[in-house]
């Protein structure tokens, strides 16, 4: 990996990326202050009068579908076709995506619109991969290692990469694969922080040449400093603000020294 953590890290402090962030009302303020602790700049510009014209100057895109609606939905593709114009990267976020026809007929339209990262839980990727999904609402019920086929096919038959979370995560793009461990079992009780790691993924994106890279570096980046909150917090609480200072603290080099990557192998067939 000529692009590690570490070195997209380096770029985006160096340059702060300008993240078009649509997101959810609930992961809102939450994932503005993680993305901004991590060393760029999120703007949550999402009406359809604006939406086009910001992505012309926003660095990536990300696109999260927790709190849908029908006008939601059309900035969503107002921002998709700007970057697209723009020839910059969106990442998309399945919110919940099993659980309503209307959520999965949005989730199937956004993807076949191509973004270049898919972050979900394991549930959510299941889904949208055509398994069974034993997820409800918008938190994962399936261990991620049950969703790795799903991802890989996912990957290949859209050209994504897909990023699946958990207690270890999977990043694919159908080909190349890694798991990548840490983090902290506080983080799925603090809400939006998976929708907070789908900006960051349009951070890391911006700055990268490949998506792959993008989404290992951002998810190694969590878990580098899942790992350092956990070991400071007395619970859920207090993780939150001791998540937001080591991802503030972790440095290109820490990063690099302390992500936890391990190579899946390749699949050519
Ligand atoms: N049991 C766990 N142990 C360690 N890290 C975890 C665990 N569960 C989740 N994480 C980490 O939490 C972060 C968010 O992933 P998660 O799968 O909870 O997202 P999500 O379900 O989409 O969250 P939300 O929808 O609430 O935003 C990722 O960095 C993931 O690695
Ligand atoms: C709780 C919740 N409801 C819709 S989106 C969201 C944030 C976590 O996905
Ligand atoms: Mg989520």
């Amino acid at each position: 990996m000529t692009e590690t953590p570490g070195t997209l890290l380096a770029a985006l402090r160096a340059e702060p990326p300008l993240v078009q962030c649509l997101t959810n009302y609930v992961a809102m303020n939450i994932a503005a202050n993680v993305v901004l602790a991590a060393g760029a700049s999120p703007a949550m510009v999402a009406d359809i009068e604006e939406a086009e014209e910001f992505a012309g100057i926003a660095g990536a895109v990300t696109v999260n579908i927790g709190t849908l609606s029908e006008t939601f939905v059309a900035g969503a593709k107002a921002a998709i076709a700007g970057a697209g114009a723009a020839g910059r990267p969106w990442v998309l976020d399945p919110v919940a995506c099993q659980a309503t026809a209307y959520r999965r007929q949005v989730a199937a339209d956004l993807v076949a619109l191509g973004p270049a990262i898919i972050r979900g839980n394991a549930s959510e990727i299941l889904s949208l991969a055509g398994e069974a999904s034993q997820g409800q609402g918008v938190d994962g019920r399936d261990p991620v290692t049950v969703a790795e086929d799903g991802a890989r096919r996912l990957a290949k038959e859209s050209g994504c990469v897909v990023a699946v979370t958990g207690a270890v995560d999977f990043v694919t793009d159908g080909v190349r694969s890694v798991r990548i461990e840490g983090g902290s079992p506080l983080m799925p009780m603090n809400t939006a922080l998976g929708c907070s790691l789908t900006c960051l993924c349009g951070a890391y994106a911006a700055v990268a040449g490949d998506p792959f890279d993008a989404a290992v570096g951002a998810l190694a980046h969590f878990a580098v400093a899942g790992t350092r909150a956990h070991g400071k917090a007395e619970g859920a609480g207090t993780f939150g603000p001791h998540f937001l200072d080591a991802l503030q603290a972790v440095s290109p080099e820490i990063l690099d020294a302390e992500a936890i990557i391990n190579n899946v192998g390749e699949v050519t067939s």
